[in-house]
């Protein structure tokens, strides 16, 4: 099979590296070209994922004309914020046979627009039945040291996504296929924001209360949201809810994870971004979830927090506090009226 990977940072270096373990030929593209020359090189991609060498057949191309020349899968892997203007330049070089998966976990600032529903915008409609969405617990760095992992993939053509799940199957890569866009997606974004607060509780010297307490409470909001807004409900109870959300709230490899543990302890968001070099899409989303849960009408109390201490000046005593301050009520008591 012939592959192309937009994007060549530590998500889609390490995608590639598993199609290219199968030896798929992989072709990487990026707007960074010392990356993509590193790749073809060096086999190596020392910027976003150090002292792994690649498989021979990964290459770095920076003309996307020529990089989706022949793709049969093509993979979307750069941050939320440059998929419109990535697809958009890509569209007229997919071929109509081509499968398309997403794995970027985000939502649109500005229109809220999920990536499946910024992906139908800008490709053409011929396109729309290939697209599939792969989300799920998974660092980048285990998948390419070959650690066993389990991803989902959904897509609403059963063949496309199975021929998806086919493609992604490796001896380290196990992915499960749902028909359950919406869910996926929205798991795979508001899980960032829920990192957040539960990387500030620790950086805060908070310990397995308080993150167990988040990431139990910030399941039940993002199961709202998800549900406000069509999701099947056990999907949140999948690898792109309950698995996702645990794996990014309690390790520090998580970027999202790290950021909120620098915020509580007190250091600025633009140190910690520095330090970090990579995407944190829960900075930039926290506005997104915040947007959209107040647009479904549904409460999401730690994410609209974690939106009060990067954007609105709240203090790290404040974000706590809802702890004490929120009013009590039974565990399975729904605080949007049926949402
Ligand atoms: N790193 C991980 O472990 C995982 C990441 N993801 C998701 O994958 C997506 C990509 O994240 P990472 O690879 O981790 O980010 P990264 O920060 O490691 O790399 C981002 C890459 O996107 C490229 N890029 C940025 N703007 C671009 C543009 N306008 N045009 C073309 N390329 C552009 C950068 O040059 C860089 O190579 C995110 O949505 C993230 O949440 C999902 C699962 C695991
Ligand atoms: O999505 C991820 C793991 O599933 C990666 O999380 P971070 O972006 O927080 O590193």
């Amino acid at each position: 099979m012939r592959v192309t990977v937009l994007g060549a940072g530590s998500w889609g270096t390490a995608l590639g590296y598993a199609l290219a373990s199968k030896s798929y030929a992989v072709t990487m593209w990026d707007i960074d070209g010392p990356v993509l020359a590193d790749i073809t090189e060096r086999h190596e991609n020392a910027r976003y994922l150090s002292g792994i060498t690649l498989p021979p057949g990964m290459t770095g191309e920076p003309d996307l004309e020529r990089a989706l020349a022949g793709a049969e899968l093509v993979v979307l892997a750069v941050p939320s914020h440059a998929m419109r203007v990535v697809a958009n330049a890509a569209a007229p070089f997919i071929g109509r046979g081509a499968l398309i998966c997403s794995v970027t976990k985000g939502i649109e600032v500005d229109n809220l627009m999920t990536m499946s529903e910024v992906l139908q915008d800008v490709l053409p409609g011929v396109l729309h039945p290939r697209l599939t969405f792969l989300s799920g617990p998974s660092f980048a760095v285990e998948v390419a040291r070959e650690f066993p992992t389990a991803v989902t993939v959904a897509g609403s053509d059963d063949e496309v996504t199975v021929a998806v799940q086919h493609a992604f199957h490796t001896p380290f890569l196990r992915p499960y296929v749902t028909d359950d866009v919406v869910g996926v997606e929205i798991g795979g974004c508001a899980k960032n924001v829920i990192a957040i607060a539960t990387g500030a509780g620790d950086g805060l010297g908070f310990d397995a209360n308080t993150r167990a307490a988040m990431i139990t409470r910030g399941l039940a909001e993002i199961t709202r949201l998800a549900v406000a807004r069509g999701a099947n409900p056990l999907t949140l109870s999948g690898l792109s809810g309950v698995g996702d959300l645990v794996l990014t709230c309690s390790s520090v490899k998580s970027r999202n994870y790290r950021v909120g543990f620098g915020l509580g302890q007190g250091r600025s968001l633009d140190d910690v971004c520095a330090e970090l070099g990579q995407v944190a899409e829960g900075v930039l989303n926290a506005k997104s979830v915040k947007a959209l849960a107040a647009k479904a009408g549904v409460e999401m109390p730690i994410s609209s927090l974690v939106h009060g201490l990067i954007y609105e000046d709240l203090s790290l005593a404040e974000i706590f506090a809802f702890f004490s301050s929120r009013p009590l009520r039974a565990e399975r008591e729904d605080p949007a009226g049926g949402r």
